[in-house]
């Protein structure tokens, strides 16, 4: 088993890596609480809950099941899990767990950051997505204009991820998550980027797959680390998410996975970082990995006056002026402001290329 230990500004917490660690819960838990409250989302529930709920002996336990997907991450799911904890009768000394993907993470721990003010929460991941959701503390939910607008920063007070899990992901969640393994690769580690890149996702073994994933974390601790809430380095953790959430938004919340939109928005702010810096970064080797993995790159009827619009509602956005995470070379990230103007100029000619490559994939 690998532990990793946070120390962010507001708190300190590990994260359990391992394999099977989900049957022996109790050894995890940081302290005693008065009752806990397991979410999880409808799959998950059907493939782990009962043998978790097993693994805690505790007298008050209680779960609530989620519908699966994107779309659960809005108000009447938040709203509902507070009336959950209500009846069950949860108190400020009590635990929730958020067993499932990022979704199920980031509602479930917002639920924690806002009930009674406040209660402790675990995160136990089961998706590779996860690596990224479960550390560092931000949940959320969205509003229907954007991505993650309503939420916080609230720490868990442990992660633990049981590996072993992931065995029952299907072929596009694997690829959802690695959207976010090269994405850390891209802003950290070049050698990284190069052994993911070497990697098929369809025959990964359990060895390569942890490794990977624990590399992710360690890139993603280390960030959360020097700046918890975001007024720096931790802005480079969003790159390729100020058009894929754009999108994301737009096609309809759960139509593409995150990662498959942070896939495209990767591939955005490789070829921006190249107009703006004027250089060669490997944005083809980049694209034919994904090609050969089979993420989803085409997009149709996109409306740039709309992406632009809904890219304001990022985060980082500063004026209505859009702030885009861009790499002068692999592992250097910097953040840098792009006119409306421009940033209309790089939309139209990513979204031709776009194009191009799905009309040479059907050609193949
Ligand atoms: N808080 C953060 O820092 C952060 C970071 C990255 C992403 N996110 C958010 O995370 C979300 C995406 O997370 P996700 O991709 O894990 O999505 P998800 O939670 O919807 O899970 C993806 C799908 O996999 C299923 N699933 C989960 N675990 C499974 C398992 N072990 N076996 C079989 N099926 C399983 C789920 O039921 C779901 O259908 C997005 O909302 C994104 O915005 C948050
Ligand atoms: O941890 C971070 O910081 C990230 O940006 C990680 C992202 O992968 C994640 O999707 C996050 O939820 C995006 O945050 P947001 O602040 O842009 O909503
Ligand atoms: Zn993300």
């Amino acid at each position: 088993m690998k532990v990793t230990k946070v120390k962010s500004a507001s708190n300190s917490y590990h994260v359990y890596v391992g394999e099977n660690i989900r049957c022996d819960l109790n050894s995890y838990l940081p302290k005693d609480y008065s009752s806990i409250f397991i979410v999880t989302d409808e799959i998950v529930a059907k493939h782990y809950l009962e043998e978790i709920k097993k693994s805690i002996s505790h007298k008050h336990v209680y779960s609530s099941v989620i519908p699966y997907g994107e779309k659960s991450k809005n108000v009447n799911t938040f709203y509902q899990l507070h009336t959950d904890a209500i009846e069950f009768g949860l108190d400020r000394q009590s635990l929730i767990i958020a067993l499932g993907g990022g979704v199920v993470g980031d509602v479930a721990g917002f639920v924690a950051a806002t009930y009674m003010r406040g209660v402790d929460f675990i995160q136990m991941p089961t998706t590779i997505l996860a690596h990224d959701s479960s550390v560092g503390g931000k949940v959320a939910i969205n509003h229907e204009q954007g991505k993650n607008l309503i939420g916080n920063f609230y720490p868990p007070a442990a992660v633990v991820y049981d590996v072993q899990t992931l065995q029952t992901l299907n072929d596009k969640e694997i690829r959802s998550g690695y959207a976010e393994l090269i994405k850390e690769a891209l802003i950290q580690d070049d050698a990284f980027f190069q052994s993911l890149l070497a990697s098929d996702l369809s025959s990964l073994t359990n060895d390569v797959l942890a490794n990977q994933l624990n590399r992710g974390i360690e890139i993603k601790a280390s960030i959360v680390e020097e700046d918890e809430r975001e007024s720096g380095v931790r802005k480079y953790l969003n790159l390729g998410h100020t058009l894929g959430h754009a999108l994301e938004s737009i096609i309809g919340y759960g139509v593409r996975t995150h990662g498959e939109m942070v896939a495209i928005g990767l591939l955005f702010a490789i070829r921006v970082s190249e107009k703006v810096f004027s250089i060669k970064l490997p944005y083809d080797q980049l694209l034919q990995w994904l090609n050969v993995n089979a993420f989803p790159i085409q997009l149709t009827n996109i409306n740039k006056q709309q992406v632009l619009n809904r890219m304001k509602l990022d985060k980082k956005t500063v004026n209505t002026t859009i702030q885009m995470v861009l790499l002068k070379d692999i592992a250097q990230p910097v953040v840098v402001e792009i006119s409306d103007e421009d940033l209309l100029n790089y939309l139209d000619s990513f979204l031709k290329e776009i194009e191009n490559n799905v009309n040479l994939r059907m050609g193949e």
